[in-house]
């Protein structure tokens, strides 16, 4: 008998799962069945793919069992089994980086933690939630020798030579003294059906009827969900198949059940998680869409399957004209696999549209998870531009909460204005404050608060919606269509001096001192020649190493009315030096960036304090 200890980590979790998690424990017997279903999954295609296994008898089932007296429960398959050099690795490590980040995302809130594990999937160490002893009986298809792990979940388990009739696993847990409830046929139904009931394989329960009659009973529907038609479908069945899927214990958000027929044939089923997937913006996230051909199970961690922004969905693609043995590495340049994927980008990309149209608050809770991976999309997906760009939504002087570019150029009611503003470059509070938004205010016109660091990237993809430019308020060029010619004239006229003055003091730190026709209230603004990343995004790219971002200066844009500037006017030469700086630094203060010396900042301010 050979004695083999846990990884660390599993130790951790098997803690976790053992001392902490009571609440949801009856999912144990979903981690068990999705585990034996993965194992039949895999046998089931190398018997149709593999010569090795194309004579092995295989009659894929599932079978619970259970001895009420001896508080045993047994969860069988005739799957692909696992050898002793398998068990050791599968049952005895963690091998999958979700595990780990599970582990380090625990709250302590036990309805919460629970919550995590279907999200994580981790599995087969659930079984010691309701056992304080488990066996695991397996014969790897095509060897002779069986196999039994067994442990009793704290820090080790033994690794034997058993007997085993033919190939698969039997997973036998020795229910804990308050877990015997779950060696009940009622329990065991319930479960199976509230979470397992599309399982593709037949699960049956054996049991003894009133007489003491042994019964064996298939518990679950068996079908493949998606391949029902739609008006056999209650909403149920597919929240419940969602659950079963994703480990979410919410409901989904809303979800498309997609059956193409005619030159191209497959079914799609997309669901919208209701809150995003904790990895949705880690760069090893795990991706939530199963491939199947014919109803067989290929894979279901091929990040190709669809684009990456739509990584958040859940949900299978089942193709009925790839081939079975399709290899993965074929899969990514399989052109019937990128029609079904272009075809499901744009009926779900529709269905958001629908969504948005007659279900709004809906979709407002679809934006606030999802705003981020739409634009990405925007970013990386031209071919669904013009869908994308409805589809995504911004924060704006004008409406409350999010607003489409739609919406914007509907509410304009001013014939002379050409385009659609927006400020960029900063936090949400900083952009609302900004010294250049005074002059939209007033005249009613609209600005779009891009707060999020990819709209700066997107803004130049869009270019143009229904004839009107995006057009930055922020940039020296952004000049306001409402002021004509002339009174800009006149503005630059009166300022030249004081512009100068100023020009001259801040010599090399500024590129530029303009006279402003768009401030009311404040004394001065940064604005940025049109082309000139914003201050955050150059911030952003130094960050990424970009030096000869370091040269880019600011234009300061003056209020010649305001009582500042006219006493800089006014002041001699040590007062206006000192009041210049501070001026352009507060102008970038206000721009949400801290200025270039902050001592000088402190020291000019304290010395101008000391003379009121
Ligand atoms: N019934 C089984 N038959 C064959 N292999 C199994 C069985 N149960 C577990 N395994 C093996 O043990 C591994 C670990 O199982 P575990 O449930 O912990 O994680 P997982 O199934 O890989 O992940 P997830 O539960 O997120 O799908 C599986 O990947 C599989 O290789």
């Amino acid at each position: 008998m050979a004695k083999h200890h846990f990884q660390t980590e599993v130790n951790r979790l098997l803690d976790i799962l053992i001392y902490s998690l009571y609440s949801h424990r009856e999912i144990f017997l979903r981690e068990l069945v999705s585990n034996a279903s993965d194992a039949l999954d895999k046998l089931k295609i190398l018997t149709l793919t593999d010569d090795a296994y194309k004579g092995l008898d295989f009659a894929p089932r599932i079978d619970i069992s259970f001895d009420k007296d001896k508080a045993l429960l047994t969860v069988s398959d005739t799957g692909i089994g696992m050898n002793d050099e398998d068990l050791v690795e599968h049952l005895g490590t963690i091998a999958k980086s979700g595990t780990r980040e599970f582990l380090s995302r625990l709250s302590g809130d036990e309805k919460k933690d629970s919550e995590l594990i279907g999200q994580f999937g981790v599995g087969f160490y659930s079984a010691f939630m309701v056992a304080d002893r488990v066996e695991v009986i397996s014969k790897k298809a095509g060897e002779e020798q069986a196999w039994r792990w067994v442990s009793d979940g704290k820090g080790e388990y033994e690794i034997d030579k058993a007997k085993r009739e033919g190939h698969g696993t039997s997973i036998v847990l020795h229910l804990k003294e308050d877990a015997k409830e779950f060696a009940s046929e009622w329990r065991i139904r319930e479960i199976v059906k509230r979470y397992s009931n599309h399982i593709a394989f037949p699960i049956y329960l054996s049991y003894e009827d009133d007489k003491g009659n042994k019964k064996e009973e298939q518990v679950n529907s068996a079908q493949a969900l998606w391949r029902r038609s739609k008006s056999e479908l209650e909403h149920k069945d597919y929240v419940e198949f969602y659950k079963n899927i994703s480990g979410d214990d919410e409901e989904p958000l809303f979800y498309l059940h997609i059956k193409a027929e005619g030159t191209m044939e497959y079914s799609s089923l997309l669901f919208v998680p209701r809150r995003a997937p904790f990895d949705m913006f880690s760069a090893d996230y795990r991706p939530g869409i199963r491939l199947y051909v014919k109803r067989v199970f290929i894979t279901e961690d091929d990040k190709e399957l669809l684009p990456q922004y739509l990584r958040f969905l859940r949900g299978i693609i089942d193709s009925e004209d790839l081939p079975l043995n399709v290899s993965r590495e074929m899969l990514q340049e399989h052109r019937i696999l990128a029609n079904i994927r272009n075809a499901t980008v744009k009926r779900f990309l529709q269905e958001c549209q629908r969504v948005a149209k007659e279900e709004p608050e809906k979709y407002l809770e679809f934006i606030r998870q999802y705003n981020k991976p739409l634009k990405e999309g925007l970013y990386s997906d031209f071919a669904h531009k013009d869908l994308l760009v409805d589809l995504v939504r911004f924060k704006s002087t004008s409406a409350a909460g999010y607003t489409s570019l739609a919406e914007y150029v509907e509410r304009i009611n001013n014939k002379e204005q050409k385009a659609i503003y927006y400020i960029s470059g900063g936090d949400e509070a900083v952009l609302r404050n900004a010294p250049v938004l005074e002059a939209y205010k007033k005249k009613n016109v609209e600005v779009l608060i891009m707060d999020d660091e990819i709209d700066e990237l997107i803004v130049p993809l869009i270019g143009k919606y229904k004839d009107y430019e995006l057009k930055a308020v922020n940039t020296s060029k952004a000049e306001d269509e409402f002021i004509n010619d002339e009174e800009k004239k006149k503005k630059a006229e009166e300022g030249k001096t004081v512009a100068e003055k100023i020009k001259k003091i801040l010599g090399d730190e500024v590129k530029d001192v303009i006279a402003s026709v768009r401030l009311e209230d404040s004394p001065a603004c940064i604005v940025l020649d049109e082309f000139t990343p914003s201050l955050k995004m150059q911030e952003l790219l130094k960050a990424m190493g970009q030096d000869a971002l370091s040269d880019i200066k600011p234009i300061l844009e003056i209020n010649t009315e305001h009582p500042v500037i006219k006493r800089i006017e006014q002041a001699d030469d040590e007062l206006a030096k000192d009041m210049a700086h501070i001026l352009l630094d507060q102008a970038i203060l206000l721009a949400g960036q801290k200025p270039k010396d902050s001592v000088g900042f402190a020291k000019r301010l304290a010395k101008i304090m000391e003379k009121i």
